[in-house]
């Protein structure tokens, strides 16, 4: 496909998403893609020179090859300005020329204030505006901004990011579910104990109290990434990839998805304290710059929510996401129930099976359980491993090809952004009364002793 974008207009050029992901992720589209061209202007408070732009462009291009680098940073120009104000919006949008995608790479508040400016103004026939996760800061929020977007542009020209739908990963659980017999038809409460969806990082906050310590973990990663992966795991089979279809399953499947408990206290929320990692000495959460302790953000969070519907009624869904832990890893587990009889004189530990997808590294885990290699009647576990491969395009190349290209199948749909508020308010409702206590963790641990 060719691109249908002649100008991307980055919003927040000066932030880390447009230089640690956005940039490289076109480079990554680009250099995919024999030929093609895009002029990218920046627009940010900052007073950057060409030059200092230019070498933003060449350093993200840097593993690409370099006559793209230089055709991008020679087409690209970089513009002061507020993004929350209209003259400086109109002198933005007098620039770009052609077909024109807006990305909004701000943090979500001044995201919000920059549509309100620019819902005032008449905007280029065509235009796409791209928004980042998480889309507004609470149901209420993402309803309005729907609202307001919609008297914007249509619905097709408005890209929702969850760089989580990048995930050649992410992505996979769709051809494993239903491209295999032995899986779906296990897929159902009558043979799934229960469900694990967890991210967890090593890293800790890296510099990003500015929007971190607003969000927290249940926001940054359970709310929009997460309950994205629940819907793909989760979701009814869809009759084809078609960005409708695809996505009216995903929304299916959460609008019947709520808290385990209803009040939203089957969750848990803790903070780092001050630990080490790899080796490396960590400061408490609270002891990092910009944070402020009053807020009570938590830096790992675990829900368990219920999906009411045939498929999953009783089967307990656990998303869990936390930074500063021991070890970094991004999995679903499906656990399998127990077998409801073993022949007599099989002995030895018949544990359930598993299925662990693992969204980084690509990975998949059978665990099975089989007559051992010793003594034929004792049972032993064995683990049938598969390595998926790495996709040619990043997480951000896939964003930045769907917007480039106009396709919406990994857009995230303004029902679903709300549908993953409405579940997790509850939660929200909940910590913000205390009802579930904040609990504390050292940096470099697994969490929580119990958890
Ligand atoms: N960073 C990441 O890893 C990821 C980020 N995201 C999302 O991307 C968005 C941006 O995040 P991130 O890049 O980390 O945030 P940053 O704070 O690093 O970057 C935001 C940039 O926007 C600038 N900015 C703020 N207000 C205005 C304004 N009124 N006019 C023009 N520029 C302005 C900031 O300037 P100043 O410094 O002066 O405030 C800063 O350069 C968020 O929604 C986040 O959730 C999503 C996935 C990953
Ligand atoms: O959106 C975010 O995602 C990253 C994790 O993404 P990954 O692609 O590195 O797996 C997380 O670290 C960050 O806090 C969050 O804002």
């Amino acid at each position: 496909m060719t691109s249908r974008i002649d100008t991307l207009v980055i919003l927040g050029a000066g932030g880390d998403l447009t230089s640690r992901l956005l940039l490289p992720g076109i480079a990554s589209y680009l250099a995919s893609r024999d030929a093609q061209s895009v002029e990218i202007i920046g627009v940010d408070r900052e007073d950057f020179s060409a030059a200092q732009w230019h070498k933003r462009i060449s350093t993200a291009f840097a593993s690409a090859p370099s006559a793209l680098g230089t055709r991008v940073a020679d087409a690209s120009s970089y513009l002061r300005g507020d993004a929350t104000n209209p003259d400086d919006l109109a002198r933005v949008l007098a620039a770009a020329k052609g077909r024109v995608a807006l990305y909004f790479a701000l943090p979500p508040a001044v995201a919000e204030l920059a549509c309100r400016a620019l819902s005032t103004m008449t905007l280029p026939a065509g235009i796409t505006l791209v928004l980042e996760k998480p889309f507004g800061t609470d149901l209420r929020s993402a309803a309005a901004l729907n609202r307001l977007l919609q008297t914007m542009v249509p619905e097709k020209q408005i890209f929702r990011v969850d760089h989580f739908l990048g995930k050649s990963t992410v992505l996979n659980l769709i051809g494993l579910r239903f491209a295999n017999r032995i899986f779906e038809p296990l897929f159902s409460r009558d043979n799934v104990e229960k469900v694990e969806i967890i991210a967890d990082e090593s890293l800790g906050l890296e510099h990003r109290a500015g929007y971190y310590d607003h969000a927290g973990a249940l926001e940054d990663m359970i709310q929009s990434h997460l309950l994205l992966v629940l819907a793909l795991a989760a979701m009814e089979p869809p009759a084809s990839l078609d960005a409708e279809d695809l996505r009216g399953s995903m929304a299916q499947v959460l609008r019947a998805t709520r808290p385990w408990r209803k009040n939203g206290t089957s969750s848990r929320r803790a903070r780092y304290g001050a630990g080490s990692v790899d080796g490396r000495r960590m400061p408490a959460y609270i002891d990092e710059d910009g944070v402020d302790p009053r807020r009570k953000t938590e830096t790992l969070a675990q829900v368990t929510l219920a999906i009411d519907n045939w498929r999953w009624e009783g089967v307990p869904f656990i998303v869990r996401s936390g930074k500063a832990l021991a070890e970094s890893r991004q999995e679903v587990i499906v656990t399998f129930k127990e077998v409801p009889h073993l022949p007599a004189g099989l002995t030895g530990v018949a544990s359930p099976s598993r299925l662990r997808v693992s969204l980084k590294p690509a990975t998949l885990d059978l665990d099975l359980v089989v007559n051992g290699e010793g003594d034929p009647f004792t049972l032993d576990q064995s683990i049938l491993h598969a390595e998926l491969g790495e996709a040619e395009l990043s997480a951000y190349g896939e964003v930045l090809a769907d917007v480039l290209e106009g396709s919406s199948v990994i857009s995230v749909r303004g029902d679903v952004a709300e549908q993953c508020w409405r579940i997790v308010e509850p939660v929200m409702k909940a910590w913000s009364k205390d009802l579930v206590p904040l609990e504390t963790y050292p940096a470099g641990s697994l969490g929580p002793s119990e958890w």
